[in-house]
């Protein structure tokens, strides 16, 4: 990666905690853990991340979730994650996490909570990242269990920032989740989601207009819908981007035909992001490099991306 992308300072905005999960940590914890794994080795469990689309994705990454049992591994998990965006200067972190992912395996809400964050505490104090966590929704899950996440998570309501939606996009609306999202509105908490990455345009409208949300995660398919590219860039909107994902899971073939320069040069509060790093092939300075490589990106576009994302912090 260029040095001077490196140095440059930014935020990390589209980051879910369980997809920094290396290999290689995953086998230390299975093995901490005393957990089988179906994988032979590191090599092996690489080489199964190729992807059609974002279910095949997913289907891995909630398998390789079932290593992180205790406090400490969802600290050593955060941490791992904290000291990569040190050596890529992301001074400000909003990572996304899934309770759901774990209370449903049967660890406790506040096992989860506390390791990650004693490790964003400790970040912020030893390496000078400061940080903003989001709650987010399993989408695949009916609305009523996000209630009860809501409400697991309301003791520790000071630990969030906010609450996002993620997991399997078709077939699951925004308007869904209408209820829940209200409600942790009426908390004072910001709302996000992820929309339009393989979803239709229609769902990053019924994320703003019923979900209110502050940011949209993705929102890539925003392009296909001329009304909606307005609102967006009138009301400056802000899109975590996450170009090295995109590709992975096939929301474009090949990263020349990615749209978030086009949709930077034409006033689109554009950030980029990493998003499942460990299995998408890099992380928030990986992803700067990618647009840089393929799609020409100036010193000029890379300064104002890296703007963008400190302007779009809700933290
Ligand atoms: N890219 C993504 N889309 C939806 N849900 C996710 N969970 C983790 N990564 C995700
Ligand atoms: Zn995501």
């Amino acid at each position: 990666m260029p040095e001077w992308l490196n140095a440059l300072p930014k935020a990390e905005l589209h980051l879910h905690l369980e997809g920094s999960l290396e290999p290689e940590l995953l086998f230390a914890l299975a093995e901490r853990n005393q957990i089988a794994l179906p994988w032979a080795d590191v090599e092996t469990l690489r080489s199964a991340y190729a992807f059609n689309n974002l279910q095949e994705f997913l289907d891995l990454y909630y398998a390789g979730a079932n290593v992180l049992r205790t406090e400490q591994d969802f600290y050593d998990l955060t941490w791992a994650y904290l000291q990569r965006c040190k050596a890529q200067n992301v001074i400000h972190v909003e990572p996304f996490f899934d309770p759901q992912t774990h209370t449903d395996r049967g660890i406790p809400f506040e096992v989860v909570l506390r390791g990650i964050q004693q490790a964003l505490v400790d970040g912020e104090k030893q390496l000078g990242i400061s940080h903003g966590l989001i709650l987010s929704f399993l989408r695949h899950l009916p609305e009523e269990e996000a209630f009860k996440t809501l409400e697991q998570a309301m003791p520790f309501r000071d630990a969030f920032i906010g609450v996002g939606l993620d997991s399997s996009e078709k077939g699951f609306p925004p308007r869904l989740f209408e209820r829940v999202f209200a409600k942790a509105r009426s908390e004072g908490l910001h709302a996000v989601a992820h929309a339009g990455e393989e979803g239709p345009p229609e769902y990053i409208w019924e994320a703003l207009d019923l979900l209110k949300i502050k940011r949209i995660d993705h929102g890539v398919r925003a392009i296909e819908d001329e009304r909606l590219m307005q609102r967006i860039i009138d009301e400056q909107i802000p899109l975590t981007v996450c170009p090295l994902s995109n590709i992975k899971l096939c929301v474009f073939e090949h990263m020349g035909q990615h749209n978030i320069l086009e949709m930077l040069e034409r006033g689109v509060k554009v950030t980029v992001n990493s998003d499942d790093p460990a299995y998408f092939g890099g992380y928030v300075g990986e992803n700067f490099a990618t647009l840089h490589e393929h799609l020409g990106m100036t010193e000029v576009q890379a300064k104002r991306l890296a703007q963008n994302s400190l302007d779009a912090r809700l933290a």
